[in-house]
């Protein structure tokens, strides 16, 4: 409950909207009101007597009093609409917000499906809440209220009826509530659920293909989605069963009020009107009671929704900026790993055990190890994706933990193994690397990454338009965007996390050839499958179990170390070599 009440801070800025609404929405409910009382005027006063002209009179009266309710009800409409709907475009911005600051480490205790429901369903339930709270939660108590007095003043001999319903009603409503409140929290869960299966599924459609994945992804997607299908039903049978049971209990109230008003009328202690502005005020406070019981729904629906939005916005980055960082004029790249350690979960095992080397700068290091020995994670730690566990980590005598973040992530291009591209021209895709990058720098940089060949050929170069993750590319070209991406920045630090896997060997020749003659100063970790593509490195480190086993040239590692000589020798020797030399 205090989740939603924190989450209201967002209605601040639609003070004006958020008052006037329900300001309109009394209007509406005093002219409701005064409806059923003109009623029995008429008919006690006007058709009772034959006096037409008083008919006459009060029935303009009445259709005077329905516009003005009419306007009210619009305006009410329009202004809640209004708050709701900023409060819920802030609050979505912010998540966003707070989810882009993410480091990876946060955003892998959410999960991608968790945070996509987050940022959709539960702000859509919040701002769902709100907007029925505006729109209803102030009309059905003043109402509920206005037709009590009412009824206690001009009909009390019915007063009883509503003595005995009220509570009748207000018993079940809390029983069905109740029960539907725990059920929605469950459908979310399931909807999580469901949406974490539907993006993997989406982002990875192809491998499910290439692999004839199709049954078994259904079946587990139709288990996911029959279950979401049971809790769903069971929390809208919950809320929908509300409704017949007030009904029932409101009709034998009617029929409880016409039977009395017979007697009574009978007596003469009463009349006709009375009996029926009273059955029009127990269906005032019957709606007034229904409406408010699906605003409460809204709500309890909300509270869940409101908790997870404030996991999100509450979560602790543990990774931030110090008050007062470092921010020198520029990075030179002299590199340092001291006895760096690191695990991905607390408590966890070490994926990186005590690395200690150092990078000059300009020097050109190759990574090579047995799968999983920590490669991609070594590097990821350099612009900060996750901090380290023990050591530290020094670029140009400094840890890197005291420079402004924004600065050492500009001066690190990192290329990573898949490439991720995004919908939008080439050219939106490049100023990802630099927003303000110029036409020349965007030839520069493709020319360096080998992709000016395949963008000659689009009729409108780099104005060719990719559609969601690039997917109107082959792998190759992908992979050179997304190098000639990290290139035009021109970092001081270049990373190559196995990027050149997916492009051709003449080609990934030439574009490490490129890449040491014109970034000759940047400093360049180039992990790679494959020693041809390293063995002209300054030097490589070779990783296994999370430890460097070695360090040296090409021909000093082939000499000294068992680990590079075991994968030299399965990747075919000098002879596998030789091909690789040729086929370049
Ligand atoms: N996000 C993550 N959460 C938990 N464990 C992870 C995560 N990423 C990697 N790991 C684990 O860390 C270890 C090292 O992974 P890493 O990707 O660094 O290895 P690698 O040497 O680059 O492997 P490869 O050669 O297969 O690309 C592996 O055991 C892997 O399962």
């Amino acid at each position: 409950m205090q989740s939603l009440f924190s989450l209201l801070k967002y209605l601040k800025p639609y003070t004006f909207f958020a008052i006037i609404g329900p300001l309109f929405m009394c209007v509406e409910v005093g002219m409701d009101l005064l409806q059923p009382m003109i009623m029995q005027h008429i008919i006690d006063n006007g058709i009772a007597t034959n006096d037409t002209s008083y008919v006459v009179k009060m029935s303009l009266l009445m259709l005077l009093v329905a516009v003005i309710g009419l306007i009210g009800g619009i305006g009410c409409s329009i202004y809640s609409t209004k708050a709701a709907v900023n409060f819920a475009t802030d609050i979505r911005q912010d998540v966003f917000q707070k989810v882009e600051r993410f480091s990876a480490k946060n955003t892998d205790q959410f999960g991608a499906g968790k945070l996509i429901t987050i940022a959709t369903n539960d702000i859509t339930s919040v701002q769902m809440a709100v907007m029925m709270t505006l729109k209803i939660l102030v009309r059905s108590p003043l109402l509920f209220i206005g037709s009590v007095i009412i009824v206690f003043i001009s009909a009390r001999e019915f007063f009883s009826i509503l003595l005995i319903l009220i509570p009748l009603l207000t018993i079940v409503n809390w029983y069905f509530m109740k029960n539907a409140g725990k059920l929605f929290r469950k459908v979310q869960e399931a909807i999580d659920k469901m949406n974490t299966k539907l993006q993997e599924n989406l982002t990875g459609i192809r491998v499910v293909k290439a692999l004839g994945r199709q049954d078994y992804e259904k079946k587990g997607f139709a288990e996911i989605n029959e279950e979401q299908t049971r809790i769903n039903t069971s929390a809208n049978q919950m809320i929908m069963g509300l409704m017949p049971v007030m009904l029932f209990l409101v009709n034998i109230g009617v029929v409880a009020a016409l039977w009395m008003g017979v007697i009574k009328v009978d007596n003469g202690t009463t009349e006709v009107g009375v009996i029926l502005a009273f059955i029009n005020y127990l269906t005032i406070t019957l709606n007034a009671l229904i409406s408010s019981s699906h605003v409460l729904m809204a709500i309890t629906r909300a509270f869940p929704s409101a908790e997870r939005i404030q996991q999100v916005l509450n979560t602790k980055m543990d990774i931030e900026n110090k008050v007062e960082s470092y921010e020198p004029s520029s990075i030179k790249g002299d590199i340092e790993f001291r006895n760096v350690s690191f695990s991905y979960s607390k408590n966890g095992e070490l994926v990186l055990k005590g690395l200690n080397f150092r990078a000059r700068q300009g020097e050109k290091i190759g990574i090579i190890g047995t799968i999983g020995s920590g490669k991609s994670t070594l590097i990821k730690l350099l612009p900060r994706l996750y901090d380290v566990d023990t050591g530290e980590i020094i670029i140009d005598g400094k840890n890197i933990k005291d420079y402004k973040l924004e600065q050492l992530r500009e001066e690190i291009g990192v290329i990573p193994q898949k490439a991720m591209l995004f919908s939008g021209t080439i050219a939106e895709n490049l100023r990802f690397g630099k927003e303000n990058a110029s036409k020349e720098e965007m030839e520069a940089a493709t020319a360096t990454a080998n992709a000016s060949e395949f963008i000659d050929k689009l009729d409108q170069r780099f104005e060719h338009v990719l559609t969601q993750g690039g997917n109107n590319l082959s792998g190759g070209q992908k992979q050179r965007l997304s190098i000639a991406r990290a290139f035009i920045r021109k970092p001081a630090i270049v990373i190559l996390d196995d990027s050149t896997s997916a492009v051709d060997a003449l080609s990934e020749k030439e574009i490490l050839n490129t890449l040491y003659q014109e970034y000759e100063q940047s400093t360049t970790f180039i992990i790679a499958s494959k020693i041809s593509s390293i063995m002209n490195a300054d030097r490589i480190l070779v990783m296994e179990d999370g430890k460097i086993v070695g360090a040296g040239t090409h021909h000093e590692l082939l000499e000294q170390n068992n680990v590079y000589q075991d994968i030299y020798n399965t990747q075919g020797g000098k002879e596998g070599m030789i091909h690789e030399s040729a086929s370049n």
